[in-house]
């Protein structure tokens, strides 16, 4: 579908897939047929409301699902290999941290109190990377530099606790740099740090993306975080994804009602924004069978088709695509709030700048 007319080359790429979680006894279904594929050295975005599925999307790539969770359909294809058939620990360690590596949001549930941040990055160049004494020594000491911290010698010596919430995120993305993977997933990487500290570690994680071609992810809640990092962009609601396009096709053309809402949201548009779609009411509960498109219920510009058959992708352009009836030849025309057109428009142009 969509990876027709893309010239890049997929890295990986996640097909139909359902995950569920048993809980006393019933049934939720976290994920709900979810295809989406990525690109070598892209850098995606998963964006969408807390319980979205953006966390366990993320884990399933990684075998790191809660026990209750499962994989109850579909594929994760990455090397020739279905990462969704993966049984035992043995697979994983194959693909976890040497293939595909994550940073957290909270540094320190990563690192060891007890140990130097040199030792911590060095054991990671030993064990994935083959180097011994000197050689892992000096590898360690670039990727502090590679990282943005100075005086790499006397950091090397130092504990976590001698480092800043932004310099220990730093050293937790040289350790995962340490073992050469392909892909990283950073899961909302910056909401601990305050707003200069993020933009820094954005544009870091963006720099060495470029640098080492890594393949990156990231999946926030907040777009307006995203926007500059995220060559794509996907949107998340209730398991599904229900618009993926390039950056600036979601945030100034975006087409579904809830890419709308999210958008509104962003502080750019200020109050305006908010009285245009404060989103009312709640998301789906997953444990019921959802209809339709899930966002139906808190959407003001709801079809009566929207409450009985979900959407399928419609086609913007090559590379940009939403679930959402109103792209329908035959649905009628919307009018959107002229707050929201501005802010397209006015991007669009800055866009057609660059
Ligand atoms: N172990 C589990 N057992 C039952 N339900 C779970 C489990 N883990 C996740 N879920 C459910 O799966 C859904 C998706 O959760 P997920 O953590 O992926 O959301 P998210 O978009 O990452 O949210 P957040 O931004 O808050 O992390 C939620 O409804 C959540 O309650």
């Amino acid at each position: 579908m969509m990876e027709a007319n893309h010239p890049q080359e997929r890295i990986l790429s996640i097909q139909n897939l359902v995950i569920q979680f048993t809980l006393r006894g019933q049934v939720l279904k976290a994920i709900r047929d979810i295809s989406l594929d990525l690109y070598k050295g892209e850098s995606l975005a998963i964006v969408g409301e807390s319980g979205s599925g953006k966390s366990v999307l993320v884990k399933s790539i990684m075998g790191l699902l809660d026990k209750n969770g499962y994989i109850d359909q579909g594929q994760i294809l990455y090397n020739d290999m279905d990462l969704a058939g993966f049984k035992t620990e043995e697979d994983w360690l194959k693909i976890r941290g040497k293939e595909i590596a994550m940073v957290t949001q909270d540094p320190m549930t990563s690192l060891n109190p007890l140990k130097t941040i040199g030792k911590q990055i060095e054991e990671c160049v030993v064990l994935h990377q083959g180097l011994k004494g000197k050689e892992a020594y000096h590898v360690t000491l670039k990727l502090l530099t590679d990282v943005g911290i100075y005086d790499v010698e006397k950091r090397y010596k130092q504990y976590p606790h001698e480092f800043s919430g932004g310099m220990r995120q730093r050293i937790v993305i040289a350790i995962a740099l340490a073992c050469n993977p392909k892909i990283l997933i950073c899961d909302e990487p910056t909401t601990a740090l305050d707003v200069t500290i993020q933009a820094q570690i954005l544009q870091l994680l963006k720099n060495l993306q470029k640098k080492y071609g890594l393949t990156t992810v990231y999946i926030t809640h907040d777009l307006g975080v995203v926007a500059k990092v995220a060559d794509r962009i996907a949107v998340m609601y209730a398991g599904d994804i229900i618009e993926v396009g390039k950056a600036h096709e979601v945030f100034f053309d975006g087409k579904h009602p809830y890419t709308w809402a999210l958008i509104s949201s962003l502080p750019q548009l200020g109050s305006k924004g908010e009285q245009l779609f404060s989103i009312k009411g709640t998301p789906p509960n997953l444990f019921k069978e959802i209809k339709g498109d899930a966002f139906a219920p808190r959407n003001q510009y709801a079809l009566k088709i929207d409450f009985v058959e979900r959407p399928p992708f419609f086609k913007v352009s090559d590379t940009h695509y939403a679930r959402t009836w109103l792209l329908d030849p035959r649905s009628p025309k919307v009018e959107l709030p002229e707050a929201l057109l501005a802010f397209f428009e006015e991007g669009r142009s800055y866009a057609n700048e660059q």
